[in-house]
């Protein structure tokens, strides 16, 4: 059986045409390698450029908001200590012009502040927005074995944290890097031309704020990256475990499952502290030393202006610049923080999106317009990367209709098989042929659009049952709806809830039983009338009323369409064109039952041993 879907951990969501229901290929590693890619921040930043790029008109804009911000910013200082030289010192005349003219730069000032962060922050929703669509659209073109790896809700982190951290770091920080450079620039030219001696006093205190910034970005570039990782690590558990809630009380795990929880939170707790805690430390390192460099700057000042070298005025001017000057500094410093926060977030995003889609290599691949649904398996050979062969040499032929019952002891490469057929991996050698057509020349996407799954654990959806129906054709109308739902029995038990069709399905389909949920996954996969179909046979006893509906249901889907069916009924597998008998990935008998029982081999003791209970293979 596909075992994998009875596990709640393991789900596996495929979304991608009518193969709705998808076994979990338990994989550990993906059959192809991804790109190499760059994994460092100046890479990243490239990559980040590209989405900035898009709104140069409006990116300009900023900038140049940006510029006159900081050309504003550097006059208001200068005029307020040439107003003490002209209107405190000697009394000159005109001191309300002046005024009202500061005022003008510092109203002009905050309408350039403003404007800036408004249009950046249009710049950054629209860059993420367009991140993350493509990143969900990424992840729905990803090959199976690429989710097997990972847990689901680490992901979900990359989609959802990891782009909100982009998106308010290019709000406040990208914009702020680059005024506080200009501000630094000019602030320094200006102090320069004023009096070269001060300048060089004030800069007294520079190599003390590098070498200290320096120390602390590295820290906490560190830091972040982990508490972006501990964060993904975390979500993931939650969501694993949300989703595994029966088994964890099934089993008595609630204890477990909070230690493990406690530990992952401790992690990000304790990294999360000692970024912010190590960042925090940035303003109070630069107020420090800005108060150190005010206080060389009066002392020293104070001499030169008793000396008549130097006005009160400039002292005012230089004092100010001073702090004017290590501002920016300590900005650029506080920003390259969360810069660096972003950054980490974004890798971990284009991590993601640099994965190797399944479809490209689907280059000569074609698509089949009608599918007869002959199927011919030759000398199939695979094996999971780094495994010992799985499937050894499989050959079998299916005609146009044929039903093929795959049994076999638990590992004995059932599901890969129909893993291989549906292409979520190809073989390693030999073919597996659709009416002729090696399905290595077909797209995956048109390969699975003529087949429908059933599975034992048939996924459903949230929304109501007539939307979980319409997954198998979303173009169907509420009559081929209700038509295909009375085919597979399950109309009368949709009449009786009490919203009918409308009746809505909480998440993973709880809210009805299990029988009735194989009834609609029956239900979607005659909606779906594909060529081949895959049927998961059900093991868990499920009422005998229920059980011949589903049977019937059943026998009506699988009419005229070539079936794989993973059988455990003594019944199903009596009816078959085919029996494989599988073991450890070959084929060890094959024929009809009547065949398979005269050879008295590995099937004949099988039926007979387990013949009264009617079911096969139990333990798988
Ligand atoms: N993704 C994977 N990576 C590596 N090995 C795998 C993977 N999936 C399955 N296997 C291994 O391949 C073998 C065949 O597994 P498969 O799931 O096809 O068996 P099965 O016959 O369907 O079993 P069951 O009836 O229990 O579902 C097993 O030994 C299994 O451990």
């Amino acid at each position: 059986m596909l075992k994998a879907l009875k596990e709640p951990f393991q789900y596996e969501r495929n979304m991608e045409g009518k193969a709705a229901e998808v076994a979990n290929p338990k994989s550990e590693t993906p059959n192809k390698k991804s790109k190499p890619r760059a994994r460092n921040t100046s890479a990243t930043l490239k990559q980040m450029w590209g989405y900035l790029i898009l709104y140069k008109g409006r990116l300009a804009a900023v900038m140049v908001m940006v510029v006159l911000s900081s050309a504003l910013s550097l006059l208001g200082p200068y005029l307020a200590g040439t107003a003490i030289d002209h209107f405190l010192i000697a009394r000159d005349n005109g001191f309300v012009v002046f005024l009202v003219g500061m005022g003008v730069v510092y109203v002009l000032h905050s309408i350039t502040m403003w404007l800036q962060s408004i249009w950046m922050i249009g710049i950054s929703q629209k860059t993420v927005y367009r991140m993350r669509l493509q990143l969900f659209e990424h992840l729905h073109r990803l090959p199976i074995p690429y989710f097997s790896k990972r847990q689901h809700g680490e992901l979900m982190s990359r989609v959802t944290n990891d782009i909100e951290n982009v998106s308010s770091s290019l709000n406040s920080s990208a914009i702020q890097v680059f005024s506080s450079m200009l501000l630094l620039i000019g602030t320094v030219a200006v102090m320069l031309s004023l009096s070269p001696l001060l300048t060089l006093l004030t800069f007294l205190v520079v190599p003390l704020m590098l070498i200290g910034m320096k120390w602390i970005t590295k820290q906490t570039g560190r830091l972040f990256k982990a508490q972006q990782r501990n964060l993904g690590d975390l979500n993931g558990y939650i969501e694993e475990t949300l989703s595994g809630q029966r088994i964890v009380k099934a089993f008595s795990q609630e204890h477990t499952v909070i230690a493990a929880f406690k530990e992952r939170n401790e992690r990000i707790r304790l990294s999360g502290f000692w970024a912010q805690a190590i960042s925090g430390f940035i303003p109070k390192l630069m107020n420090a030393l800005n108060n150190l460099s005010f206080a060389i700057i009066a002392g020293v000042g104070a001499i030169f202006v008793l000396n008549d070298q130097i006005t009160v005025g400039t002292i005012i001017i230089f004092a100010e610049y001073s702090r004017q000057f290590t501002r920016p500094l300590n900005d650029l410093a506080n920003q390259w923080n969360t810069l660096l926060s972003a950054v980490a977030g974004a890798e971990r995003v284009f991590d993601v999106l640099g994965e190797e889609e399944e479809r490209v290599d689907e280059g000569a691949a074609r698509e089949l317009a009608e599918v007869k649904g002959n199927v011919v398996f030759s000398h199939v050979t695979f094996a999971y990367e780094g495994r010992a062969s799985t499937i050894s040499d499989v050959s079998f032929e299916l005609k146009p209709g044929d039903t093929i019952a795959l049994v076999g002891p638990t590992g004995a490469g059932k599901t890969t098989l129909i893993q291989l057929l549906c292409r979520f991996y190809d073989p390693s050698s030999g073919s597996i042929k659709i009416d002729g057509t090696d399905t290595r020349m077909i797209k995956r996407e048109n390969l699975r659009s003529h087949m429908a799954f059933v599975l034992q654990d048939p996924f459903l959806f949230e929304g109501t049952i007539r939307e979980n129906i319409r997954y198998g054709k979303l173009d169907a109308t509420d009559e081929e709806i209700e038509q295909a739902a009375k085919l597979a029995n399950a109309h009368t038990f949709i009449m009786r809830l009490k919203s009918g069709y409308q009746f809505r399905l909480k998440q993973d389909g709880s809210g009805i039983s299990q029988g009735q949920k194989q009834l609609l996954a029956i239900a979607r996969a005659i909606l779906a009338n594909p060529s081949i179909l895959v049927l998961d046979e059900a093991t868990s006893s499920i009422d005998t009323v229920t059980e011949i509906k589903i049977q019937e249901a059943l026998q009506r889907l699988m009419q005229g369409r070539t079936s794989f069916v993973i059988a455990h009924r003594l019944n199903t597998i009596q009816q078959a064109d085919q029996i494989v008998v599988l073991q450890d990935g070959h084929i060890i008998e094959k024929g009809s039952h009547s065949e398979l029982v005269d050879q008295n081999g590995y099937y004949s003791s099988m039926v007979s041993g387990q013949l009264k209970n009617g079911m096969l293979n139990e333990s798988s």
